[in-house]
């Protein structure tokens, strides 16, 4: 029997991830290839014409699984009824910024479409906020929306995990495919802790360790770490742009692997509200790793944490913490 369509809103669909995203979504990339969706677009005034020619083109590529297309400027109807929401509106930072400095900005969108979409939005929404700083504004929008579940409420740190997974198959010659466990701690920003500890790849003889077979432990704690770490910056040195492409495609794997499940013995990795583990604070919206069944996640439990790896954890749990304060005096 024909599935009834999900409805899934993009803010900032006028944007360049919105540009990626919106054709990503229609082609079944983020719901499955039998999944029909009607797309919500939400972006403000100033660009409402580019948002309609977004529109537009949706029509003109005629995609068989899109099967409607909201385009507004208004956030009550463009939150009305969603099923999924994938914030993307606000601002990007630019080259020699940190992505707190987007803060003052950005945290006061998330109040206001907090109320939007907690008034509006279907009961179950699931909620995934890509805009910067990503796990500050996920934890305004937790606070400021009460009554949506807070396991709802998640910010992407999967572009971090496909990061590191695909420097650690350029590192051996593997296919990135093969590369499984990959573990972001922590905050989307320059103090994430990229882990490999537990991570492996799949070889002909079976499962290997990660840290075995780049036998150099100086790199994978350097190198390897600041790499990831200083991704998104690389990214707008080089293009004078924010990533697009690989933070469309990583929130598309997001929702794909919460809705539909993560493959057995893989995990994730999601900013999520901590419940405590592993020591962080709770109630913060913390990268963990994650697996995923029924539309549910579940932080990984038991995983042993280094000496090494514990001050890692700590010191950007710290800096969710003083983002928290920093993001409150902006809102006052
Ligand atoms: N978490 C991640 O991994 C990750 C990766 C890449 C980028 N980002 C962040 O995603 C955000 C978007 O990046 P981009 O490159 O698409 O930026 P962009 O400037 O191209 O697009 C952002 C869009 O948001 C719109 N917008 C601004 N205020 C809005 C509001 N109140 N409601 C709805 N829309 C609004 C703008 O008009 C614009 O069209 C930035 O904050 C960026 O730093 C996060
Ligand atoms: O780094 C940025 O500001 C953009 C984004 O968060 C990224 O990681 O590419």
């Amino acid at each position: 029997m024909a599935k009834d369509p999900v409805r899934v809103l993009v803010t900032g669909a006028a944007g360049q991830i919105g540009y990626a995203l919106v054709p990503m979504i229609a082609r079944g990339a983020m719901l499955g290839p039998d999944q029909p969706v009607i797309l919500h677009m939400l972006d403000i005034e100033p660009v409402a014409e580019a948002l309609n020619g977004v529109k537009m083109e949706l029509v003109d590529a005629a995609f068989p699984l899109l099967r409607g297309v909201v385009a507004t400027t208004d956030a009550v109807e463009a939150c009305k009824d969603v099923n999924i929401a994938i914030m993307v509106g606000g601002f990007p930072r630019k080259e020699g910024m940190e992505r707190k400095d987007v803060m003052s900005r950005n945290v006061s969108i998330y109040k206001a479409q907090a109320s939007a979409l907690e008034q509006h939005a279907s009961p179950n929404c699931k909620v995934l906020v890509v805009a910067n700083p990503a796990n500050t504004n996920a934890l305004i929008l937790k606070e400021f929306a009460p009554s949506i579940p807070e396991k709802n409420i998640t910010c992407l740190t999967r572009l971090d995990h496909n990061r590191a997974l695909g420097q650690i198959s350029e590192r051996l010659h593997v296919h990135v495919g093969d590369v499984k466990n990959v573990i972001i701690w922590g905050n989307h920003s320059s103090t994430q802790y990229p882990d490999v500890n537990h991570a492996t790849v799949s070889t002909s003889t079976g499962q290997k360790s990660v840290r075995e077979l780049v036998g150099d432990d100086n790199w994978l704690n350097t190198e390897f770490i600041a790499t990831v770490q200083q991704r998104g910056a690389a990214i707008i040195k080089a293009r004078k742009l924010s990533s697009a492409l690989s933070a469309a495609s990583s929130a598309c794997d997001h929702i794909r692997d919460w809705v539909l499940g993560t493959p057995k013995g893989t995990w994730v990795s999601m900013g999520v509200y901590s419940d405590g583990s592993y020591g962080i604070q709770p109630g913060l919206i913390y990268s963990f790793p994650v697996t995923c069944e029924k539309g549910e996640w579940k932080i990984v439990q038991g995983l042993k944490i280094d000496e090494f790896s514990r001050g890692k954890l700590d010191a950007t749990a710290k800096e969710l913490i003083e983002e928290k304060a920093l993001a409150y005096s902006c809102l006052n």
